[in-house]
């Protein structure tokens, strides 16, 4: 067992809030407020240690138990489940899931679509579910080119302000899901150090009742 409880930490996008939340909490996040390149930092003068890493590298380090929890966006989870507890909507990190691409594709529905992703198991889980036949191109990143250079129909991507989608004159044609970030509980930790964790647990659900 880890000495002291340890948290993963999704870098990037969610890591403001996520500081922000665990400092309303009562934590002291300077350790990882002053600029490093630490992978692993102490909280102050309280029982947790953090360690900070990609969204699906949270999501695996939390389902091995070297992390007992962690914060990981939903689109990471629902791509690529793990059997883990899910066990807060953090409510930040919020944007959806959602099928885009020209606006006359609307208006034209097709047999077979080629659908560009980066996540292809939420776009074939989504069309397959509605008897679509698709084939999914798997992408790293830039997706709405795709369309664009017509080596795909649509695109399986993130939504947020919707400005990406803006910018290169694709729409949404079909909203999946929305997305918001997740606290979530490796499945021994919960239960061998579940005062730990239900004190984690409570102290971030109190902060977000308050807001
Ligand atoms: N506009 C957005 N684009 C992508 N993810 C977003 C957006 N808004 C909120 N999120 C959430 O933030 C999480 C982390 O996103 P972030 O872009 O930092 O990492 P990433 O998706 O691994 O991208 P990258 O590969 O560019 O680092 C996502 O898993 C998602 O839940
Ligand atoms: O609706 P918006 O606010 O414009 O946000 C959505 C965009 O943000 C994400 O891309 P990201 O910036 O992570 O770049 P990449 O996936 O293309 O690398 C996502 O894949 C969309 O392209």
């Amino acid at each position: 067992m880890n000495e002291n409880p340890r948290m993963a930490l999704t870098k990037g996008r969610l890591e403001k809030d996520t500081v922000n939340l665990l400092e309303a909490a009562g934590l002291d996040m300077e350790p990882v407020r002053k600029p490093s390149r630490k992978l692993i930092l102490q909280v102050p003068q309280f029982p947790l240690d953090l360690i900070l890493l990609k969204g699906p590298d949270v999501a695996t380090y939390v389902e091995y138990g070297v992390a007992d929890l962690g914060v990981v966006g939903k689109d990471v989870l629902l791509e690529d489940p793990k059997p883990v507890y899910e066990v807060l909507d953090l409510g930040f990190g919020r944007c959806r899931m959602a099928v885009a691409g020209p606006p006359e594709m609307a208006a034209t529905p097709k047999k077979h679509l080629r659908v560009a992703s980066k996540y292809p198991r939420i776009a074939r889980d989504y069309f397959e579910g509605r008897g679509q036949s698709v084939e999914i191109i798997r992408q790293q990143g830039s997706v709405e080119l795709a369309p664009l250079m017509g080596l795909a129909d649509v695109i399986v991507d993130i939504v947020e302000t919707g400005n990406t989608l803006k910018a290169n004159g694709l729409v949404v044609l079909e909203e999946i899901v929305p997305i918001s970030a997740r606290l979530v509980v490796n499945k021994i930790s919960y239960k061998t150090r579940r005062h730990e964790m239900n004190r984690l647990i409570d102290m971030m659900e109190k902060q977000l009742t308050n807001r």
